[in-house]
């Protein structure tokens, strides 16, 4: 690169500076005059005169308060934009843009070169000329998609072509260009590397100068309604699908809120690690949670089985938690909840003072006069209405119980006011918030008012209504939210009758074992616990009954880790989001909770979209590790050749057995030391929470924060936590702590040593004592460092 030309690109950086600055100057002024015409308006309210007198002064009162929010409404947002814009120019001034393309437009009959700097935001000044392209614009594509040539890019009007001329790429310092290269590639290896040779911080960074065409494929992509991606670990699918999220926002400005884009986690403590990255881009952030967030919101009565539990207890049913995981189960809940059109809906009675009111029977024949034809969420309106009807009945029948008799007696001065509504202050001049309450006033007449009544009889009724109605009140309430169908019946009767819905012999169950689980699970549910799977079934089984239709504003839905799903789940989110566009990410390798079948997932999934919405993208470079680590781990794979390392180079892995276990502590002490005194931030995992807080207790010398559940925050420092919490995530060093044959020989957990040594960037250790583990005696020698057993 000749000095010339970084002259002349310093010079234009100067120009965009100054134009920014400019632009900021008028931003400001904007900013103030926005608050200056908000205090005008403001004080517009001393004008406004409130008229209650007469039915037209009211009107104009009301008008007048109108066309005063109004204008508010408009300085305010006014305002906002011009802060927005505030913002965004201080963000452009420290790195107006990254990059830079030359190319000849196809389309353009002349062809002229043209020349487009591209950075996070665009930038445009007074005359309309565009100095910098946001990344998200359909041009900026060319710079992600390949090298010098012909590129082909999506417009909205369609694809276009260019023939790319010159690709330049920046690094930006407070306003001078501290490198730049010109580069023949997609995006340079050299600007790659930079990007990941940085030290990892708690929360994760956006990547939008270093997108890869592979990952553009993911962002850009609008056509799919299920888009797939599948990456080995550290292949950048986090990073990719938020920079989609930043893109989808940007292309759909105005019809597109970052309220009906909600992303399904693995654990909080990723969610917390992603959480920088949108406003990093100027995007607000989505709607993140994880599925047991989810489910139990939905179900506060129950204690939905946490992700420990999941992990560490619950792996006896292997046969059964596949089939209530798999699509079957999905399909046999349906054909359940059909045949509840016809029969067998399990209600219970509504009670009123201790007797029935309205007998389960009585229910069940009202539930079950309507015709076939019915929808069960028909049924349940239309028996809601009749049941409604039916106690709006008994107040009359009621009334002239003794027990209301009894009531009127026992009323103290205080019960009967409340009840005739008598004493109290009308709605006066001072409580007048807005035209509603004047309007009110206007009906209501003025001043306090005295009830009176006609006769004594009269007063009698008139108690003896309020007083059945407010009885009867709590069990309109129960109707109104569908209270007397008994759902844990209906689920318990669900698996009862499940054998006449699928075949239990296609999951190797027995009749005998199906049984037992069922009383299993009645036991649970007596004390308000569900596993995750029967949570869904059991929420999908409910939103069948009472026709929920799901949330039908939320437009994109994402979920990663999808290999930790069941087909199940899957499915249920469908239903639950009706009018979501999909993107799922996963990793097979990194199957921590579904073993075997995570394999039919995708097929299963796709199974319920149109094939030709489905697209499917498979990411095999990886980014996080250096190419040792990434080596080391793949090795453990059976079929992890696709696998490719980024030519990063570092240490290899080390691994060391004990003899004792105190003889690995003390080894773990060591590398934590070496580890802090080269800067680099380390995790140790273990398998399991139990695990983990064992050795944060022999190691309670040591600066470092166990992490011992998924809510917590994610410390800066040394970090101690279980393998499944460490999902999505990713520390300079990593520890495995226990890495031996008692801890990692059996083949299930292969991936999740896998799972546990791909979340190293920079340098891996291996602990353990006893015997190698014989996933890592199988590996050749190259690929690490077997330290001798003397600390
Ligand atoms: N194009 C890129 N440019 C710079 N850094 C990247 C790029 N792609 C990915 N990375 C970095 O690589 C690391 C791994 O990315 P990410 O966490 O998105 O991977 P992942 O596929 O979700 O991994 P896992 O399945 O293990 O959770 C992150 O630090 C990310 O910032």
């Amino acid at each position: 690169m000749s000095n010339e030309q970084k002259v002349r690109e310093q010079e234009y950086l100067n120009g965009v500076l100054k134009k920014i600055d400019l632009a900021q100057l008028e931003a400001e002024a904007e900013v103030k005059k926005s608050n200056g015409s908000l205090s005008d308006v403001a004080k517009a309210w001393d004008d406004v005169r409130v008229k209650t007198s007469t039915y037209s002064g009211i009107v104009e009162t009301a008008m007048s308060i109108r066309q005063q929010q109004q204008a508010i409404q408009e300085r305010q947002s006014a305002k906002s934009r011009a802060e927005d814009r505030y913002k965004t120019l201080a963000k452009q001034k420290e790195k107006p843009y990254f990059a830079r393309i030359d190319f000849l437009d196809n389309a353009e009959e002349n062809r002229e070169k043209e020349t487009v700097y591209i950075g996070l935001a665009s930038f445009a000044d007074d005359d309309g000329r565009f100095w910098v392209y946001d990344w998200r614009t359909p041009v900026a594509s060319i710079y992600y998609d390949g090298g010098l040539g012909q590129v082909d890019y999506m417009t909205p009007a369609g694809k276009q072509t260019a023939d790319v001329v010159l690709k330049r790429q920046f690094e930006i310092e407070k306003g001078v260009i501290v490198t730049l290269f010109d580069t023949e590639e997609a995006i340079g290896d050299a600007m790659l590397l930079n990007a990941l040779s940085g030290e990892s911080t708690t929360k994760m960074k956006s990547i939008v100068t270093t997108i890869q065409k592979e990952q553009n494929k993911i962002i850009r992509n609008t056509d799919a309604d299920l888009l797939f991606v599948q990456g080995a670990a550290g292949s950048g699918k986090t990073a990719a699908i938020m920079q989609r999220v930043a893109y989808l926002l940007y292309r759909y400005r105005g019809k597109l809120n970052s309220g009906q884009v909600v992303m399904f986690s693995p654990n909080q403590l990723f969610n917390d690690y992603v959480d920088q990255v949108l406003p990093e881009l100027g995007e607000q952030n989505l709607v993140q949670l994880t599925f047991y967030q989810y489910a139990s919101h939905r179900l506060p009565r129950f204690e939905v089985q946490t992700l420990e539990d999941r992990f560490e207890k619950n792996k006896e049913n292997e046969k059964i938690d596949h089939l209530l995981g798999s699509l079957d189960m999905f399909k046999a809940v349906q054909a359940y909840a059909q045949d509840l059109n016809k029969s067998g809906l399990k209600v219970r009675n509504l009670n009123f003072r201790g007797e029935p009111l309205l007998s389960k029977d009585k229910i069940r024949s009202v539930y079950y006069q309507y015709n076939e034809n019915y929808k069960l969420s028909q049924r349940l309106e239309a028996t809601q209405e009749s049941l409604l009807r039916s106690l709006r009945s008994q107040v009359g029948v009621q009334m002239k119980s003794d027990w209301v008799e009894l009531a009127i007696e026992n009323l103290s001065k205080q019960e009967y006011d409340e009840l005739v509504g008598a004493g109290q202050v009308r709605l006066g001049d001072d409580q007048i918030n807005d035209a509603g309450d004047m309007t009110r006033l206007h009906q209501l007449g003025e001043g306090p008012k005295e009830r009176t009544f006609s006769s004594d009889a009269a007063e009698r009724k008139f108690l003896a209504k309020k007083i059945a109605t407010q009885a009867l009140r709590p069990l309109a309430k129960r109707v109104r939210r569908a209270g007397f169908i008994n759902i844990n019946a209906q689920f318990v009767d669900l698996l009862r009758k499940l054998p006449h819905y699928l075949n239990l012999a296609d999951y190797q169950i027995s009749q005998q074992e199906w049984e037992n689980y069922i009383e299993a699970v009645i036991e649970k549910v007596k004390n308000r616990q569900l596993s995750l799977s029967t949570t869904t079934i059991y929420l999908y089984l409910y939103d069948l009954i009472t026709g929920k239709h799901g949330q039908r504003e939320i437009r994109y839905l994402f979920i990663d880790e999808i290999q930790d799903y069941t087909p199940f789940q899957l499915a249920f989110l469908k239903f639950s989001f009706p009018n979501a566009k999909f993107t799922v990410l996963g990793d097979l390798n990194q199957a921590i909770f579904t073993q075997d079948w995570a394999s039919s997932l995708e097929e299963d999934f796709a199974s319920l979209f149109n094939p030709d919405k489905v697209d499917f993208v498979e990411l095999t470079q990886t980014y996080r590790s250096t190419k040792q680590i990434t080596d080391f781990s793949k090795g453990l794979l059976r079929d992890g050749k696709t696998i490719e390392a980024f030519n990063r180079s570092g240490d290899l892995p080390t691994v060391k057995v004990t003899d004792t276990e105190a003889a690995a502590v003390a080894a773990v002490k060591k590398q934590l030391q070496q580890n802090a005194e080269d800067g680099e931030q380390t995790a140790i995992i273990t398998q399991t929470l139990s695990e983990a807080k064992a050795l944060a207790e022999a190691l309670k010398d040591e600066p470092i924060t166990l992490i011992r559940s998924e809510n917590q925050r994610l410390a800066p420092g040394a970090v101690i936590l279980p393998s499944y919490l460490a999902k999505g995530l990713e520390f300079d060093a990593v520890i495995v702590w226990q890495a031996d044959a008692a801890h990692y020989s059996k083949d299930d957990v292969r991936r999740l040593l896998y799972t546990v040594t791909s979340r190293a960037m920079h340098r891996l250790s291996l602990i353990g004592y006893g015997a190698m583990s014989p996933m890592i005696e199988e590996l050749p020698d190259s690929l690490y460092i077997l330290e001798d057993d003397n600390v």
